[in-house]
């Protein structure tokens, strides 16, 4: 039986969204082996755990999120849907020591088959060869008939956000190297679409709401960079939902469109100084810094009313402003152990001094990647956040938590108690992010469309059909 009958939609409160993060790790095998050993192959070992339980190296895990190996042999984990940014933030950090924990048995099968080496995974966004892969912010909206107007509209805030929420890298030219805002500003080459590999956009439009087309869509933000501090996550989706929330409002947006978003991002990338200007299709130039304080006078001015006041609001606008204003003031002593780029910036400069190199030097970039190790020993913003020099959202407890037990204010909810006891059961099963289905019996599927329903008559009856009496 398929059954189709969806219950009626709860009342939702409007200032309710539903958040994801999906992050793609850059895998590397340390080895002095003999032969040559592909990234295909590692990835297969790592992930030769996963494929024993989940039959697939394309799973859903008990805390309801998903874990796969993408194109170009990256491990991809992507959060359960979460509402409020504290659970998004510990299912994002949960994220990084689950495919940590496949390491050890990784490296274990590489030297069966022969292998010795250490296998590295980095939370960063580009690898040696050039490549770029990216976290994706997803954020459920309401569905519109103007949407590609309404995500075009977001683009100049996008374009400006990294001089907060970028991760920060040396970037190596023939005539130099420097450090820029963001590794991911370089390898977008459109503002819309709906293919991600090809065109690179910053906001991919392909409809795929993974939730009541009618009601909702899911605006799929491919331009950020991944995020290691916690504060960093928390202002990178924090500031974009305040400003969706103002679009969704319909409160006129200050009007910033971009003449050439392209030449935009790359600009602010680059200058650190936070002096350069981009050209507006109105014919102004404003800095990022002006562009951005115009998103927090604005939202702001809506504090009380649009914009309910919270601490955690009031978090993120604090940090907000205090990454503009070591930008424009050129003292970054305010956010240094808060704000990714000025975290590894600090880093950096103090071993480029120390050794009295220049940034180019082969040791300095062994020092960013090291930097992204997601190792709780070799990583070492993991070892600057155990020392205190980055700051913390959530607890310890809170991640461990988010390891094995599914948000539980989301439909991620009823999936992690379905995949949970389907596991213990040993029955097959498959699910995505709107299906449960117990597979071969009578073939029962229940479709989840409500990503706010975390209670189900539904799904109670397929966890008591997987113990038939
Ligand atoms: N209705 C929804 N609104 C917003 N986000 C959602 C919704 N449903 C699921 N998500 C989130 O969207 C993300 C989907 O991740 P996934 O990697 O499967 O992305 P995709 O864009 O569908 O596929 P792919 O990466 O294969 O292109 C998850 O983080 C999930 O929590
Ligand atoms: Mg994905």
């Amino acid at each position: 039986m398929l059954s189709t009958d969806i219950p009626p939609p709860l009342d939702v409160d409007p200032a309710r969204r539903i958040f994801g993060l999906e992050t793609e790790f850059g895998l590397h095998l340390d080895t002095g082996a003999a032969r040559p050993v592909t990234p295909e192959e590692v990835a297969g070992h790592l992930f030769h755990s996963v494929v024993q339980w989940g039959r697939s190296s394309n799973v859903f895990l008990p805390n309801a999120s998903r874990l796969y190996i993408d194109v170009g042999a990256h491990p991809e984990y992507a959060t359960a849907e979460c509402d409020t940014l504290t659970d998004l933030i510990a299912y994002d950090k949960a994220g990084e020591r689950i495919v940590h924990g496949l390491v050890a048995g990784g490296e274990e099968r590489l030297r069966a088959a022969g292998v010795e080496g250490t296998i590295h995974l980095y939370k960063n966004n580009t690898d040696s060869a050039g490549n770029s892969y990216g976290c994706h912010e997803n954020y459920l909206v309401r569905r519109r008939a103007d949407f590609k107007a309404f995500a075009s509209a977001l683009l100049p805030f996008l374009v400006t956000r990294q001089i907060v929420t970028g991760a920060g890298t040396i970037t190596r030219t023939p005539s130099g190297a420097h450090f820029s805002f963001s590794p991911r500003a370089d390898h977008m080459w459109e503002g819309l679409s709906s293919a991600t590999t090809r065109s690179r956009p910053m906001i991919n439009t392909r409809d795929e709401p993974h939730a009541n087309a009618e009601l909702y869509r899911r605006m799929h933000v491919i331009v950020g960079d991944s995020t290691m501090a916690e504060p960093t996550t928390l202002l990178k989706v924090g500031a974009t939902d305040l400003i969706l929330r103002l679009m969704e409002a319909r409160v006129v947006l200050p009007e910033l469109t971009l003449a050439r978003e392209m030449q935009a991002i790359r600009d602010v990338a680059h200058d650190l100084t936070g002096a350069a200007t981009v050209e507006l299709a109105d014919g102004r130039r404003l800095t990022a810094v002006e562009v951005q304080q115009q998103y927090i006078d604005l939202v702001r001015s809506h504090l009380g009313g649009v914009i309910a006041p919270t601490e955690e609001v009031d978090r993120i606008l604090d940090l907000w402003q205090r990454g503009v204003d070591a930008v424009r003031s050129q003292d970054f002593s305010g956010v240094e152990t808060e704000l990714d780029w000025a975290i590894k910036h600090r880093l950096v400069m103090r071993y480029r001094d120390r050794l009295g190199c220049d940034l180019h030097d082969a040791r300095l970039a062994r020092l960013e990647l090291a930097f992204h190790d997601v190792s709780p020993e070799r990583g070492l913003f993991n070892r600057l956040q155990d020392q205190g020099l980055a700051r913390r959202i959530v607890s310890e407890a809170d991640i461990e938590r988010a390891m094995t037990v599914a948000p539980q204010t989301t439909r991620a909810r009823l999936r992690g108690e379905f995949v949970t006891r389907a596991l213990e059961s040993g029955r097959d099963f498959t699910v995505d992010w709107v299906h449960l289905k117990i597979a071969g019996s009578s073939g029962t599927t229940v479709l989840l469309k409500d990503p706010f329903r975390t209670e189900d008559a539904r799904v109670d009856a397929l966890l008591d059909a997987l113990y038939p009496a």
